[in-house]
């Protein structure tokens, strides 16, 4: 499976959601990073047809994906960042009623259904009515629904977003098991989640992809460095000013920084080694007192 992205473009009156965006995914999953209104929901709504492109093309396999049409559709699964789901039905009934919408077999449907529910750790859940489920629970029906199809191609809009913990690490299990055989493009604004599930990270910034890679091929590329010194807390301010901090912990001889910055910020400043986080500031961190900000 191959998805092509041919200068995708898309404007909402005065602002360029998604620009001029370029690029090729295969089998595999990619994870959307960016921060609010970097256009991620935008770029997958697109990929869903749910949305056109005011230009450029979306090719799967080598064909524009608003001309496959229904063909395209048979092998899409999506799951929105709100799914709406119905209070009162049980589980299984949902999935049943999303089948019939979907224009499954119903025979096959209830076949698969109970493959899903298995497969998504909720058959004990079946019965059950979805209003007193969980966050977590809530969005593992919500992958239920977007499998049914058994797509090639899997869309999730912040499908971690909301969950404890726990939910979260389930969730990224099942998700590192759906993505055999099929391409998973997944959106967050939660680091770990792409760190630990993901082949391929896109940085989302503005309507582009700023940069691509893996984990650590993002982590090696950075052009800052990482440094932890500790300064005196009068001092503290003026670092904010002049440098992206990554983080502030309060030491008995003073207050510790995490700092990026290409050169040495602070004598006696120790290098070590960055984190897909630390890759996350130098994209979307600023410095205090940048756009604004205190
Ligand atoms: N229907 C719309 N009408 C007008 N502007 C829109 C519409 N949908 C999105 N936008 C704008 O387009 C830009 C991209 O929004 P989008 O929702 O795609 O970003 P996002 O990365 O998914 O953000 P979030 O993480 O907050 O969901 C934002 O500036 C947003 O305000």
């Amino acid at each position: 499976m191959e998805l092509v992205f041919e200068n995708v473009t898309k404007r909402y009156k005065d602002v360029t959601a998604v620009e001029r965006l370029s690029y090729r995914m295969e089998n595999g999953v990619y994870g959307l990073l960016g921060s609010n209104g970097a256009g991620k929901t935008t770029l997958m709504r697109m990929i869903c047809t749910l949305i056109r492109p005011d230009e450029g093309r979306i090719l799967c396999n080598g064909k524009d994906v608003w001309q496959m049409d229904k063909a395209y559709r048979r092998i899409l699964g999506y799951l929105p960042q709100e799914f709406g789901f119905y209070p009162d039905f049980t589980a299984e009934e949902y999935l049943l009623y999303i089948a019939l919408i979907k224009d499954m077999h119903p025979a096959l449907a209830r076949k698969r259904i109970r493959e899903l529910l298995c497969q998504v750790g909720m058959e004990r859940y079946r019965k059950k009515k979805m209003k007193g489920f969980s966050g977590g629970m809530k969005r593992r029906i919500g992958i239920a629904q977007a499998m049914l199809n058994n797509p090639k191609i899997l869309v999730l809009d912040e499908p971690t977003a909301g969950l404890d913990p726990n939910e979260r690490i389930r969730l990224r299990n099942l998700l590192s098991e759906l993505s055999r055989d099929r391409l998973v493009l997944l959106s967050t604004h939660i680091v770990p989640d792409v760190e630990y599930i993901v082949n391929e990270i896109l940085l989302m910034k503005d309507g582009r992809i700023e940069d691509a890679g893996t984990a650590a091929g993002l982590i090696e590329a950075m052009p800052e460095q990482v440094w932890l010194c500790t300064v005196p807390e009068t001092q503290v301010e003026g670092y904010l000013r002049k440098y992206r901090v990554a983080n502030i912990r309060t030491a008995p001889e003073g207050t510790e920084l995490r700092i990026l910055s290409a050169e040495l910020p602070a004598q006696g400043a120790k290098q070590v080694p960055a984190t897909l986080e630390d890759v996350f500031l130098y994209h979307y961190g600023e410095r205090s007192g940048e756009n604004g900000t205190f």
